[in-house]
């Protein structure tokens, strides 16, 4: 993306690029590659800017929402969510986790620290746990897990909203929230009623998942809640015997929701068990082996998001 001159601070032979997003000290790349900008030492620094959001009215106390939602469930939106908060954080940002997912909270195994309870301070307020460098909020830290199923109907609904405005969450630039699956009652009350910056939609390439995804992208939209991206999970699978790639749900189907939606695809991610063991054991790979090659390639999912996010927000305004 272009570099607008007000980003850059130089003094002498230091030059500093301040970006508005989360950011990897990749994006200095091409100023230092210039002819006349390579001469200066480089510096990147973070300051993530609060975008507009959905309720306009409410206080942005909670920094950036950004709601991961699945139409359909088992696509692999819960271990997208976690890798994309751990991710951002590595990408220089302050980053909160809220397990929506009030019928099967999937946080406290995936982050790990199950055991631990979330504690309420004198406000009645939750502390949230920190949890491989982020913040995680989620009703699993709160009730026996086996229990979290009788957090149903109506009263999902409400658990989620005080889940949400209860937890004393610290400073934030990004709140990942892990939606329920699939675009019901409790999903629409949601996107209608709390603060969201951006929504990214995961699917996987299968035609019934791709008819879900579009959905939710539609009631995103009917409620005012810009879509951000949408991410194609178990894309393929790598056979690690014989490196042969198969694509066991069907191929380029995210693909083509995107391109028929108009919304960027943010990354093609693969089933790969490397992925799924971290997250078994409360060690995701993203923060356990951060320069292992999928993590590199989530991480520049995440990238991309932040990008996304912000230039979304600009266009907004200027309309
Ligand atoms: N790309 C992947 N590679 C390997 N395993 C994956 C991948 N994505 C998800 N999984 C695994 O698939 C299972 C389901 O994933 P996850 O819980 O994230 O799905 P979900 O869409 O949030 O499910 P639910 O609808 O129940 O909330 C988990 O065991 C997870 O570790």
């Amino acid at each position: 993306m272009p570099v607008p001159a007000s980003w850059v601070t130089v003094d002498e032979n230091q030059a500093v690029l301040t970006l508005p997003f989360a950011a990897s000290e990749g994006m200095l790349e091409p100023l230092k590659a210039d002819k006349t900008l390579g001469a200066y030492n480089w510096q990147l620094r973070v300051a993530v800017e609060k975008l507009p959001n959905s309720q306009p009215e409410l206080p942005m106390t909670f920094g950036n929402v950004i709601v991961v939602s699945s139409g359909k469930g088992g696509v692999g939106k819960s271990s997208v969510s976690v890798q994309l908060a751990l991710a951002l954080h590595q990408l220089g940002a302050n980053v909160g986790i809220l397990d929506a997912d009030v019928y099967g909270p999937s946080l406290p195994t995936m982050l790990g620290g199950q055991e631990e309870k979330l504690e309420i301070n004198a406000q009645q307020k939750m502390i949230p746990h920190q949890r491989h460098g982020i913040w995680a909020s989620s009703l699993g830290y709160l009730t026996d897990t086996k229990d979290a199923a009788i957090w149903r109907g109506p009263m999902a609904s409400a658990a989620l909203q005080q889940l949400f405005r209860d937890t004393k969450w610290p400073r934030l630039d990004y709140l990942i929230v892990d939606m329920p699956p699939g675009t019901g009652d409790i999903q629409l009350t949601f996107a209608q009623k709390l603060p969201i910056t951006g929504a990214v939609v995961v699917t996987t390439p299968q035609t019934v998942a791709l008819a879900d995804a579009e959905k939710g992208i539609t009631m995103f939209r009917k409620v005012g809640v810009p879509i951000t991206g949408l991410i194609e999970n178990m894309s393929y699978y790598t056979c690690s015997a014989c490196g042969h790639q198969d694509a066991i749900f069907g191929s380029e189907g995210g693909l083509e929701v995107a391109r028929r939606e108009q919304v960027p695809l943010l990354g093609q991610w693969p089933l790969d068990s490397r992925i799924r063991a971290g997250l078994d054991c409360g060690k995701p790979l993203q923060s356990a082996e951060p320069e292992h090659e999928l993590s590199v390639m989530m991480r520049n999912s995440a990238q991309q998001l932040a990008i996304e996010l912000y230039t979304q927000a600009q266009q907004q305004t200027k309309q």
